[in-house]
């Protein structure tokens, strides 16, 4: 423990020291109190001018007792902040921020009736945030809220309680949201959904879930430590704590007679792995999510907007069970660094707690980060989600003549920057990286421990448990108590081999929009059905709503790529993707030939291979068919589409092509 002890009339001094070392360095030319340092500050915003605030001080300084001592424990930004605060007796709040509230406490106590106070502070409690300012915190940046106004009437009477839970990895998207529920005040559980990764294809493996369930309880308490979130209101169960208790086993029996299979299949759609013998552990998995949250005794209950149509299953058959009904929170799925379209899925991509700054880096250097193109840019959502939202604020790392490092207060001007290609990719990415570095940095000296490097030795033992041993694990679980076997060593299964990039794995039509409205659930989408030759015609949602008006949707020939795994778009199926020339700021739907008609094949000479089955997602072992030719796919002078520079043709019709983009990507 380090102590600092500061006279008063050094105060000053040490403050504007302080301030010069901070990330914020010499250049700012305002004093916002939220750029100093890591935290996220209440502003004294009617002090802007650095010389405002010295003469204040100064004059402050002269009316304080000269012989008074402060000791400040391993004082940081927030308590300088936090002595500014006190020193212009503005009105601070400090729920969220119980340091600082110790703080003003032993120091108001040193100077008591010198110091001037704020009128809420003389009671001797954290000044709260209003409901509304609580409920701004708890509902920012996500995607969607159900039940607010259940969410609104509790915290006008007691702090909502409020869960979260987690197969397997934990990612860092979510984290800036449990820091936003805790700094509102709301009592927050993080359940390790143990049962429920068994349950789902056995994604954990069950032998090492007591040692993992430890390892992230340390990682996620060391990262929001770290960005100064107050952990007293936040704990970790364990699913299989409660969920095979004789209530919880009973009620998941009555709700499988409530239930129908059907709708149990659709709840798990989004979340539970589908195939055509699926294992009936994935019609339990909703149901189990639903009575969880009577069993963990919340309010409300948070997760990804892939987990809407079980908060919808549970929201409908609670109530059935005589349980009420619960709010949701929904996190928007923000794109992975490789800018994939709509993805959630792709571990790959993302940064997860657990990877080490090096891993980091590599991703962030794979990154799509494309100057000026702000759709689907990995490092653009991280910054957004997670770097904004634990510290608030962002600062791009530049040389000097690229104009020097430059502090955003705010997420819109930072993309405005971007657009404006006033922010360089490798600039951002290396500023995202630094931001990283300096919010794991607190988890990796925690883990430099003796104890620590054990514990994350069991968690993650160095041989990769295999898809083998998940498999022969599937329906043994370890009884509490017993103590997981030493580990054998497993011949690592040989992967797949990546299939080379061939345009002819993808197979596309022309098609016909035979209808076309606004998706009912998002602004930006519209739901087509498009008549391509075959029975039925197929429906799809395209992303084209900024771009191409209504009108000019309705009947119009498109080449469509068929042999996409269909997915659900704000739960609506998509069953092809519209090809389009693209830039970030105008979308062209490409056209095909004169004389095409539903159904023709566009094919590109010299790749006359079959199309796939099914173009699989992306993986973490492999690029899908499509993201492999994605690069080569671009208009050319002629407006013409293009792969590898070979103009995609109707055959005997002629080509396809775009109106107006020359020599931009095809999407
Ligand atoms: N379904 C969640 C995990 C979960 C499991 C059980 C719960 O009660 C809550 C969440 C996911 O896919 O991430």
């Amino acid at each position: 423990m380090e102590y600092l002890s500061l006279k008063s009339e050094k105060c000053s001094e040490f403050i504007w020291s302080q301030y010069r070392t901070s990330s914020v360095g010499t250049q700012a030319k305002t004093l916002d109190l939220i750029a100093i340092g890591e935290q996220q500050i209440i502003p004294l915003s009617s002090l802007k001018l650095l010389d405002d605030l010295r003469v204040y001080l100064l004059s402050l300084e002269r009316t304080l007792a000269t012989r008074t001592y402060l000791v400040l424990e391993r004082p940081g930004p927030a308590d300088i902040c936090l002595f500014l605060a006190i020193y212009c007796s503005k009105n601070v709040s400090f729920a969220g921020f119980p340091n600082l509230l110790r703080w003003y406490k032993t120091i108001f106590a040193k100077f008591g009736s010198n110091l001037p106070t704020d009128p809420r502070m003389a009671q001797g409690a954290a000044i709260e945030l209003s409901v509304d300012e609580k409920y701004n915190l708890i509902t920012r940046n996500l995607e969607e809220v159900v039940g607010e106004n259940e969410i609104k009437a509790i915290l006008a009477e007691r702090s909502v309680k409020i869960y979260w839970g987690k197969p397997h990895i934990a990612y860092f998207v979510p984290m800036s949201k449990i820091a936003d529920f805790l700094r509102a005040g709301c009592e927050v559980q993080i359940l390790f959904a143990d049962l429920h990764a068994c349950l789902d294809n056995m994604k954990a493996p069950w032998e090492l879930i007591n040692y993992r369930v430890e390892y992230y309880r340390e990682c996620i308490t060391g990262m929001l430590e770290s960005i100064g979130v107050p952990l007293d209101k936040l704990s970790f169960v364990k699913g299989t704590d409660y969920q095979l208790s004789k209530e919880y086993t009973l009620d998941a029996y009555k709700l499988s007679t409530i239930v129908t299979e059907k709708d149990a299949k659709k709840a798990g759609a989004e979340v539970v792995k589908q195939s055509d013998s699926a294992p009936l552990s994935g019609l339990i998995y909703p149901g189990l999510q639903a009575l969880d949250e009577e069993y963990l005794k919340v309010d409300v209950q948070f997760g990804g907007v892939d987990q809407r149509k079980i908060f919808m299953y549970a929201r409908e058959n609670l109530p059935k069970l005589g349980y009420a009904k619960r709010s949701h929170l929904m996190n928007p799925m923000v794109p992975g660094l490789t800018g994939t379209k709509m993805s959630s899925s792709e571990a790959d991509s993302k940064i997860d707690l657990l990877d080490p700054p090096s891993a980091i880096k590599k991703k962030l250097k794979k990154a799509f980060c494309e100057e000026g193109n702000i759709e689907n840019n990995g490092p653009l959502a991280f910054t957004k989600h997670v770097l904004f939202g634990c510290h608030g604020q962002f600062e791009v790392l530049r040389k000097e003549e690229w104009g020097g490092n430059k502090i955003y207060k705010d997420f819109q001007e930072l993309e405005d920057d971007f657009k404006n290609k006033n922010v360089h990719p490798g600039d951002l990415k290396n500023s995202v990286g630094a931001a990283i570095d300096r919010l794991l940095a607190p988890i990796i000296k925690k883990f430099e421990s003796e104890e620590m490097k054990t514990l994350a030795a069991n968690a993650y033992p160095v041989e990769k448990v295999t898809k083998v041993k998940k498999e022969k694990k599937k329906h043994n679980i370890r009884p509490e108590g017993v103590e997981p076997k030493p580990k054998q060593k497993q011949q690592p299964k040989e992967a797949e081999p990546q299939k080379p990039a061939d345009i002819s794995r993808l197979l596309m039509k022309v098609g016909k929009i035979t209808k076309c409205e606004k998706h009912p659930d998002a602004d930006a989408l519209y739901l087509e059905e498009i008549d391509c030759g075959e029975d039925k015609p197929r429906q799809v949602i395209s992303g084209l709503v900024k771009f191409v008006p209504l009108e000019e949707m309705q009947d119009r020939m498109v080449v469509i790529l068929c042999n996409l795994k269909p997915a659900k778009m704000r739960g609506i199926l998509s069953e092809a993707m519209v090809m389009c020339a693209s830039t970030p700021d105008k979308v062209e739907i490409l056209c095909p030939p004169e004389g095409a008609v539903p159904g023709d094949i566009v094919t590109v000479a010299g790749f006359e291979g079959e199309p796939d089955a099914i173009i699989k997602p992306s993986s973490k072992k492999q690029v899908s068919a499509f993201e492999q030719v994605a690069p080569d796919l671009k208009t050319n002078d002629a407006l013409e589409a293009t792969y590898k520079g070979v103009t995609w043709e109707v055959k005997g019709k002629g080509a396809i092509k775009a109106q107006s983009l020359q020599n931009v990507q095809i999407k």
